[in-house]
């Protein structure tokens, strides 16, 4: 008697797109170390803001996200933390830290040509020293993602935009400059997130993430909280405050700590800051893998 199995669908791997960002290429990686360590098929969808391939997992689209979280130059993906405290059923299960090198793309012969460049605003922030020293009248204008604007580029030599050599390659565009990043070592940090009720788990866990607000504007507030972690010896490796949007002045504080949830001091730690915290989320416990690439 041969018993047949279900073969399992292939899960769709939701990132910013289109093709080529450097979102694409941490799913990408994130594609093959499913089917190496867990022989499981996936394939990638790009969506047009990070915050749809989020939407696209909570509406079940997609199974899994793979969204830009922190730049070693110029920090948090602010679109990144105020989508994870609104949808409230995701959870991280790895991180993944890439390395960014950019490069001008560009159909002009020269640097003088070009009169508008444009990116995703990370990436434009990421080079603005040299922007300013070797463009610095060119308009610089913000796109979805470092890809968007690729295709406005053939045949128009007076504009460029900055993206990877990988993106310049796959869209068949001379690239003008590289390594045009102000800072050689510049990496971004992102997350794998799913949704929260799904059994899969990371086995054993290093860091944990998460936010909390206040339940009162006034001065040690955020004090108490943070003591609790000290107090434990727990070490936290990212502190952030985003407005929560209610008033001026009133912010949510994101945490990235140096404990698996597998751990009693962070179990503790996270029932005593429910008690000086008025909405705690904690958005998942995962291992953090590099990408050479
Ligand atoms: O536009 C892209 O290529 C992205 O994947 C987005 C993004 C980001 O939001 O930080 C990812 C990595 C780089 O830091 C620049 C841009």
């Amino acid at each position: 008697m041969t018993v047949a199995t279900a073969k399992r669908a292939p899960s769709v791997i939701a990132h910013l797109g289109p093709a080529g960002t450097y979102s694409e290429q941490a799913a990408f990686f994130y594609l093959n170390w499913l089917k190496s360590n867990q022989n499981i098929e996936a394939n990638l969808s790009p969506y047009p803001t990070i915050a749809k391939s989020l939407q696209a997992v909570t509406t079940q689209q997609a199974n899994i996200a793979v969204i830009p979280v922190e730049n070693s130059i110029e920090g948090s993906v602010s679109m990144t933390m105020d989508s994870l405290w609104q949808l409230d059923t995701l959870q991280i299960k790895l991180a993944l830290v890439l390395p960014i090198n950019h490069a001008l793309i560009s159909c002009a012969n020269s640097l003088d040509k070009i009169e508008t460049v444009y990116s995703h605003p990370q990436a434009l922030a990421q080079c603005q020293g040299w922007l300013a020293k070797f463009l610095p009248n060119a308009n610089l204008i913000a796109s979805n993602s470092t890809t968007e604007a690729l295709q406005r580029l053939p045949g128009v030599p007076i504009i460029a935009a900055i993206s990877s050599s990988r993106a310049a390659q796959l869209y068949n565009l001379p690239i003008l400059v590289s390594g045009i990043n102000d800072y050689p070592e510049n990496c971004t940090r992102f997350w794998v997130v799913d949704q929260a009720d799904s059994a899969e788990q990371s086995f054993a866990p290093t860091h944990t993430s998460l936010a909390f607000s206040l339940p009162a504007n006034m001065p040690g507030a955020l004090v108490k909280a943070l003591e609790v972690f000290a107090h434990l010896g727990i070490n936290l490796s990212r502190i952030e405050s985003r407005p929560t949007k209610r008033s001026l002045g009133e912010y949510l504080f994101f945490i990235d700590a140096e404990a698996g949830i597998n751990s009693p001091l962070l179990r503790s730690a996270l029932s005593e800051l429910s008690t000086f915290s008025e909405v705690l989320k904690v958005f998942g416990s995962y291992n953090i893998l590099a990408i050479n690439s």
